[in-house]
């Protein structure tokens, strides 16, 4: 069975080398919508795959990280970074060009994560992230299956490269949430939400 979790985040970037000429020339905003998709083939204590107000956690925290912020790909000039951060607190850089494809490839590698290092306390077993979904604008999505997050024929993402600037952080209700992640800390889910 797949479950499904919407979250929303506004966002900004410019996509730097596409041929929509709009796109790669402005620096232009989304109302984004992520959908993140569990799979398992059997259903916890309370008869379900996994309670979507367990998601309200670390991996609400994570997706929404990139609200009312700017996402800088690393490679981009020197110049156009450090004005985008003069301007705007809340700023996340990436390895990787801010896509919807791209996008999608970093929550997944990034919730991925979350799911593997929980501990369910409430019978959960064997949730595996399916994929996640990425609506840049009402017509045009990214679906991003596992295969797609760690191909090499795209590039490998490695989420030592993701920075999440100050003024992020301090909204987390732990400030140390992406170092432990990193790290591979464990968590362990909360018996109430
Ligand atoms: N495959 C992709 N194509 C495009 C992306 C992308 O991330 N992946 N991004 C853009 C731009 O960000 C652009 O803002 C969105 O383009 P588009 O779908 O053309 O947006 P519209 O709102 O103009 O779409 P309409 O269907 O005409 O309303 C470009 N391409």
């Amino acid at each position: 069975m797949i479950i499904r979790k919407l979250f929303k985040f506004e966002n900004t970037h410019i996509v730097r080398d596409c041929s929509t000429i709009r796109c790669r020339s402005s620096i232009h905003g989304h109302s984004y919508k992520i959908e993140l998709l569990f799979e398992s083939d059997f259903l916890d204590n309370a008869q379900m795959v996994y309670d979507f107000g367990l998601m309200k956690d670390n991996m609400k925290t994570l997706v929404d990280s990139f609200d009312h912020g700017i996402t800088l790909w690393n490679q981009d000039s020197d110049e156009y970074i450090a004005d985008m951060k003069k301007h705007s607190d809340r700023w996340v850089v990436l390895p990787v060009s801010p896509s919807c494809e791209q996008f999608s490839r970093v929550i997944f590698l990034m919730i991925d994560r979350v799911l593997e290092l929980t501990r369910g306390i409430n019978g959960e077993r064997d949730v595996k992230l399916h994929s996640i979904i990425v609506h840049e604008t009402d017509t045009g999505y990214a679906q991003c299956f596992r295969e797609d997050a760690y191909s090499q024929k795209m590039g490998i993402i490695d989420l030592n490269d993701i920075i999440f600037s100050d003024a992020i952080k301090a909204d987390w209700k732990d400030k140390d949430l992406f170092e432990k992640l990193k790290r591979g800390e464990q968590f362990v889910n909360p018996d109430s939400v």
